[in-house]
């Protein structure tokens, strides 16, 4: 991974999380860089991972063997027609838009070996985990490449059909936003029961920790590992109770159907 030149075009949340995942596990920072409008962001990029920063997208991509392009899904279509013609052919390109699929961005790039993916944000502390779908352009030598690049951040997974990337966007893409929203709801109802914030907050997050780390490191899966906690008549089983009275289940299934659709109708407005 350390020889390959990646080139990240448009420097965000997202791509500030790969770069800084790369840089951890070891990569140069002159194996990467980035484009970015903004001369801010530009300059934080640059101060926090020794990388160099373009303003212009073309100069970014010269010379590099993996484009990953990290701009939201709504430039895209401007984007990748501006760079079109910047490209050459050998290069690899990564796109991890939420939506856009390979044949918009065929028709906006020309036929080019592309990786569709989907990552997420723990990729910043090498957690992340990501779904990759390659096109019929990707050579073995590419789809290693790009399975390094997003190794190196995280899990990462093959798809063998492309509309599994939705789903792949409601699970894990979107999925840390879920366990978020979720440890943010306990600390205010930790508080709520008489603990200070910073008490509750602290509780909230080890206990998080804690349990992600037992379901990933377990021999037992998670049903299990919940059974485990709850006995009978007890405390958790009337905490889980209130949760299943509410249709935590249902509703679960209903904010990922939601995400999944998102990102079908995403490729549909904008896709063309
Ligand atoms: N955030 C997440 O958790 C995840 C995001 N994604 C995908 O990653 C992509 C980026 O998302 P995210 O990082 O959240 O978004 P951000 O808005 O944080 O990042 C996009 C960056 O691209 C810059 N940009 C805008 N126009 C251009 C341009 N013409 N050329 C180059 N750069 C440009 C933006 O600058 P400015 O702000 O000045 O407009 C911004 O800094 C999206 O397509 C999203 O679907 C995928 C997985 C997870
Ligand atoms: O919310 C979004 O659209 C992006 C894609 C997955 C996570 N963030």
């Amino acid at each position: 991974m350390s020889d390959t030149r990646i080139a990240f075009i448009g420097a965000g949340n997202m791509a500030a999380s790969l770069i800084g995942g790369l840089r951890a596990q070891g990569v140069p920072a002159t194996a990467i860089r980035a484009s970015e409008p903004n001369a801010d962001q530009r300059a934080r990029i640059a101060a926090e991972h020794g990388i160099e920063l373009f303003a212009d997208n073309a100069a970014a991509v010269a010379g590099a063997d993996v484009v990953v392009l990290a701009v939201k899904p709504q430039v895209m279509k401007a984007v990748c027609q501006d760079l079109a013609a910047h490209l050459s052919p050998g290069q690899l390109i990564v796109s991890i838009a939420a939506g856009i699929p390979c044949a918009s961005l065929e028709r906006w790039l020309g036929q080019r070996p592309l990786v569709r993916c989907m990552p997420n944000t723990p990729a910043l502390l090498r957690q992340g985990v990501s779904g990759l779908f390659a096109n019929a352009q990707v050579s073995a030598a590419q789809r290693q490449q790009a399975e390094q690049l997003l190794g190196a951040v995280g899990l990462a997974l093959w798809l063998d059909e492309e509309r599994l990337i939705d789903a792949v966007t409601a699970v894990s893409g979107s999925g840390p936003a879920y366990f978020f929203l979720f440890m943010e709801a306990m600390t205010a109802a930790g508080e709520k029961l008489g603990l200070p914030r910073e008490t509750a907050s602290r509780l909230t997050l080890q206990t998080a920790l804690g349990a992600a780390r037992m379901a990933c490191e377990s021999d037992v899966d998670a049903a299990e590992l919940r059974r485990r906690v709850t006995s009978p008549n007890g405390t958790t089983e009337a905490a889980i109770k209130t949760f299943q009275a509410g249709g935590f289940e249902a509703l679960v299934q209903q904010a990922l159907d939601a995400a999944a659709s998102r990102s079908a109708e995403l490729a549909e407005q904008l896709g063309q």
